[in-house]
């Protein structure tokens, strides 16, 4: 008997390991079995000549920086063609040249989707199984139209809210001060933001700033962690994994906010039933905040279909909360590229001057100070030139059955995942002058042609910037991001001496990723 239960058990055990050395070895073997699909014409600067070396090529990406990909910039992009790199998700990539970037975001969504790229590089749909990216870009037009729309009108609550953090965290500060320059810009940033998204007294509520925080923290790890650095048949395990944190603090963020989006979409809904008019008589009166936009965006018919009022969160999560870690690290490099300059330049004490002649004539003239602030403006752009957040971009995925046949006439297979190479494009001499040499006031001429009372007109992004992306899926929160940059860099620079720095530290550049470390410290002085 026992020995019956002995050899059962044995069989059992036998029967696991083969399952599992058979799951593993095709694990192993999907980096080549995905490579092998791409056609034999297109290059690569990797050497993948079977599946051993298709695995190296994918664990050699961990420490690579973006050294392979640069390799085949300048071998490849340069003259125009495609070429292939394999990646820690153990996908394979078609990287497209820089004349192919129009080509590349013009294309339907049924031959090349974004929304599938997005598995790829986010892996939303994996934390938020109900995620549906669709909904999600008609949602961002709520922050295109009603955010971008009273993007000056925030500016008055942003100085606020800098001077009331740099007040509690700096102090009066006569003498030199350390600071931890990411924690500062953290706390501004996410204060600031969530004065504008939801106002007073949650802005400035420490245990709800802590919610938001864990929860745009941690869904940004468990994007990272699930889409980049998980070889993708694992991806739906690890985001699982990963995303218990997220949903979490998305509850805890669920138990302020629901409320306040249920009586607002009540309030609205009550309005609509008794009111005719436009959509601005049923906003007169009501708060100018995104509860207010993105509960009027529903009722009228933008973003999903039926929403709950805990579900509208997790959209507010998505739309808004996600992306304040792209503010302050933007904030970080620019404040990093400025005080490492050669002392000569003297760009930050232009960029003071001008920043307080600007703020002194818009108290008399009553127009919003941003308008006027275009070597702050030039700085940010010149910084997110040649420190993208994320080094590639445009990431589409080929849906078409029978495949898509690029520009260069090399045809991919359905599956193919598509991007460009915005962080080498946008530090290449063939597109801008001196392309590697940090100008801060590179744009500054342009951006003077609008005047300083008018909103500059240089656009955001175009088929040479790429930071906000390119095309209809640009990002829609880019104009708000400038705006509040613009703020919270003129406040500290007016109000603050800040000592320049020997060497401008190197970026973490992992994955997808360029950031900088979250340790630098400054020394600041009241002026
Ligand atoms: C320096 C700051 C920022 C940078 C560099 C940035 C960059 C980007 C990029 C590269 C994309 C993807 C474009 C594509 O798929 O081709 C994007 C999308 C998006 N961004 Fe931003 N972003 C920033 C700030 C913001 C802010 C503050 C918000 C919200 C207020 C925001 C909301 C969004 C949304 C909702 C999308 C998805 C749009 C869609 O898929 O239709 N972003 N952003």
């Amino acid at each position: 008997m026992i020995g019956e239960m002995y050899a059962s058990i044995a069989t059992g055990v036998k029967t696991a390991a083969a399952v599992l050395s058979i799951a593993v070895s095709l694990l192993l073997l999907c980096p080549w079995a995905a490579y092998a699909r791409l056609p034999p014409s297109i290059k690569s600067p990797i050497k993948a000549k079977g599946p051993f070396s298709a695995l190296r090529a994918c664990f050699n990406e961990i420490t690579a920086g973006t050294t392979t990909s640069t390799k085949g910039y300048e071998l490849y992009s340069k003259k125009g063609q495609s070429f292939a790199m394999l990646n820690i998700n153990f996908r394979p990539q078609v990287i497209l040249p820089p004349e192919h970037v129009r080509w590349l975001v013009t294309q339907p969504e049924d031959i090349l989707s974004h929304a599938k790229a997005g598995d790829d590089a986010d892996a939303l749909r994996y934390i938020w199984p109900l995620f549906n990216a669709s909904a999600l870009h008609s949602f961002s037009k709520v922050l295109q139209n009603d955010l971008t729309r009273n993007v000056a009108q925030t500016e008055e609550v942003v100085f606020e809210e800098v001077e009331h953090v740099l007040n509690e965290l700096v102090g009066p500060a006569e003498s030199w001060k350390e600071v931890n320059m990411v924690q500062v810009f953290e706390r501004i940033m996410y204060q600031a933001t969530q004065r504008v998204y939801v106002g007073l007294p949650l802005c400035r509520d420490a245990t709800y700033m802590e919610y938001v925080k864990g929860y745009a923290r941690s869904l940004g790890t468990a994007m990272v962690f699930a889409a980049q650095l998980t070889p993708w048949p694992l991806r739906r395990l690890t985001a699982l994994l990963a995303g218990l944190p997220v949903y979490y603090y998305v509850l805890r963020v669920r138990s302020y906010l629901s409320p306040l989006f249920k009586a607002q979409m009540e309030r609205l809904r009550a309005k609509e039933g008794t009111k005719e008019g436009t959509k601005e008589d049923l906003l007169a009166g009501e708060p100018g905040n995104l509860i207010t936009w993105m509960s009027n965006g529903v009722l009228s018919g933008v973003g999903p279909k039926s929403v709950s009022p805990s579900e509208m969160v997790t959209w507010l999560g998505i739309l808004a909360l996600l992306p304040t870690d792209n503010l302050w690290t933007t904030c970080t490099n620019v404040l990093l590229d400025l005080l490492s300059s050669e002392s000569e330049h003297a760009y930050l004490q232009a960029i003071r001057e001008e920043a307080k002649t600007v703020f002194a004539s818009g108290k008399e003239s009553g127009q919003p100070v941003s308008h006027g602030l275009h070597h702050i403006d030039s700085a940010i752009r010149e910084s997110l030139r040649m420190n993208s957040l994320s080094p590639r971009s445009l990431h589409r995925q080929v849906v078409r059955r029978g495949g898509v046949v690029l520009p260069d006439g090399q045809t991919v297979p359905p599956g193919t995942w598509l991007c460009v190479l915005s962080g080498n494009l946008q530090r290449d001499d063939d597109f801008y002058d001196d392309a590697q040499t940090y100008k801060p006031f590179r744009f500054v001429s342009k951006l003077a042609e609008a005047g300083s009372d008018k909103a500059p007109l240089l656009p955001l992004t175009n088929e040479k910037y790429l930071t906000f992306g390119y095309g209809r899926h640009a990002c829609p929160g880019r104009w708000f991001s400038f705006q509040i940059m613009k703020i919270v860099i003129a406040y500290l620079v007016i109000n603050y001496d800040i000592e320049p720095l020997e060497k401008r530290p190197d970026n973490i550049v992992f994955a997808d990723l360029n950031i900088p470390h979250l340790s630098h410290v400054i020394r600041v002085k009241r002026i």
